[in-house]
């Protein structure tokens, strides 16, 4: 798709809940970036094994295809990248943070910001997010200690592996864009390029923005947009308090919601957002981790009025999601499943769906047990497979961030 193609997207664009029939989408097909897994660095760059790409991408191809197939119109961050960089200050600033001086040394820091300002912008995309190693940069006549000792198959330039998950680098509240603050140094880097999407690219000129310049950690897998005005946080190992405090304010400040439920969500790899253990896939029914069903709780923050925050709770989090969401009850999906295969479906997202219509999901196929609960709940689960897209421990709904719901009745 080319720009004159695209709609200015920002006249429209809004999303207020999690499972309103799904417009358009922001996906990233993975590519070479995914090359830059070893089984010395895959631990660091949050992936959980080695994938193989073209399988990977043949598996994301069929996501999107199927998207598209439900009148998705389905962005691919890439092209998104390469347009945006056809301004310069978009180059300007992806070089900047990509090009880390402590990294590299002075001479070196030199060397590859005049190279990259050089080259072309799909190339200047390849390295942005597949990086480069020591070996790769450009040989220059100045003196580089870093160059003498460091080892050539280094990262001068860190890969993004994890850019696939586009769901956690921003995110859409009501009419605005939030850019995230992520958590772990792997994934820093990935709102720079959100960051410049947004602000450079011609379809975006009209976005608003949410959450400004706050640097608390809040990451997109933990937001779900229960209904309009109202969302859930997940506090964990990503999203600090701090980070939804702050969202909070920020989403209140700008009339974009009346509560906030931060929910409290073990501090571990499994569970590392919100939407790894729970998911809507309606306007009225999650799907949930058995094992935290009983637990899961929530403390419901409201505005003062006065520039203040109310804190409640804690309370029992689909009580407190049905008395802000005004409805009688949430209905929680039981899938019923005995401990171990709850355990083994959570860990490859069974629980992370991705709604394009109210009761229609977007599930992995391996989670053969939980679809078949979904199904008998009279949810419709469109299977895709992720054998090799699952390595990075992320499911459909963390592969994709909405840009534009319609509204639910
Ligand atoms: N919203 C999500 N659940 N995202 C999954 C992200 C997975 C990624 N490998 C990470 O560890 O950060």
């Amino acid at each position: 798709m080319s720009i004159q193609d695209s709609q200015p997207l920002s006249q429209q664009a809004r999303v207020d809940s999690e499972v309103g029939p799904l417009r358009s989408v922001l996906l990233h097909r993975p590519g070479n970036e995914l090359k830059r897994l070893t089984p010395r660095n895959n631990d660091q760059l949050l992936f959980d094994g080695i994938p193989w790409v073209d399988r990977a991408q043949a598996e994301h191809d069929a996501f999107a295809n199927l998207l598209r197939s439900r009148d998705v119109e389905v962005l691919l961050l890439a092209e998104l990248l390469t347009e945006a960089l056809a301004d310069n200050r978009a180059r300007t600033a992806g070089i900047y943070a990509a090009v880390e001086e402590h990294r590299l040394g002075l001479e070196l820091a030199d060397v590859l910001r005049s190279h990259l300002s050089s080259l072309p912008p799909a190339a200047l995309v390849d390295v942005l997010m597949s990086g480069m190693t020591f070996e790769e940069l450009p040989a220059s006549e100045g003196a580089s200690l870093v160059r003498r000792m460091q080892h050539p198959h280094d990262f001068a330039v860190a890969p993004l592996p994890n850019l696939l998950f586009t769901r956690d680098s921003s995110v859409w509240v009501g009419e605005r864009v939030a850019i995230t603050s992520l958590t772990m140094p792997a994934r820093k880097r990935e709102t720079s390029i959100t960051d410049l999407i947004y602000a450079y690219h011609p379809r975006f000129a009209s976005a608003g923005r949410a959450y400004g310049a706050h640097s608390a950690p809040v990451e997109g897998g933990d937001v779900l947009l229960l209904s309009p005005g109202v969302l859930a946080i997940g506090v964990g190992e990503r999203t600090t308090p701090a980070g939804a405090e702050s969202f909070a304010r920020s989403v209140f400040a700008d009339g974009l919601a009346h509560t906030v439920l931060a929910v409290p969500i073990e501090q571990q790899r499994a569970s590392m957002h919100l939407d790894t253990v729970c998911t809507m896939v309606d306007v009225d029914a999650v799907v949930m981790y058995p094992a935290i069903q009983d637990t899961l709780a929530a403390y419901p923050l409201r505005p003062t009025g006065a520039g203040g925050l109310l804190v409640g709770g804690p309370m029992p989090f689909l009580t407190a999601a049905a008395e802000a969401m005004g409805i009688e009850r949430l209905r929680l999906i039981d899938t019923g499943l005995d401990p171990v295969t709850a355990e083994r479906e959570q860990w490859d997202d069974g629980n992370n769906t991705l709604a394009v219509a109210p009761g229609v999901v977007v599930a992995y196929e391996r989670n053969v047990e939980t679809n078949e609960r979904l199904e008998a709940n009279g949810i419709e689960v469109l299977r895709i497979s992720g054998s090799e897209l699952g390595s990075g421990r992320g499911g459909p709904r963390c592969m994709s961030c909405p840009l534009d719901r319609d509204k639910i009745n």
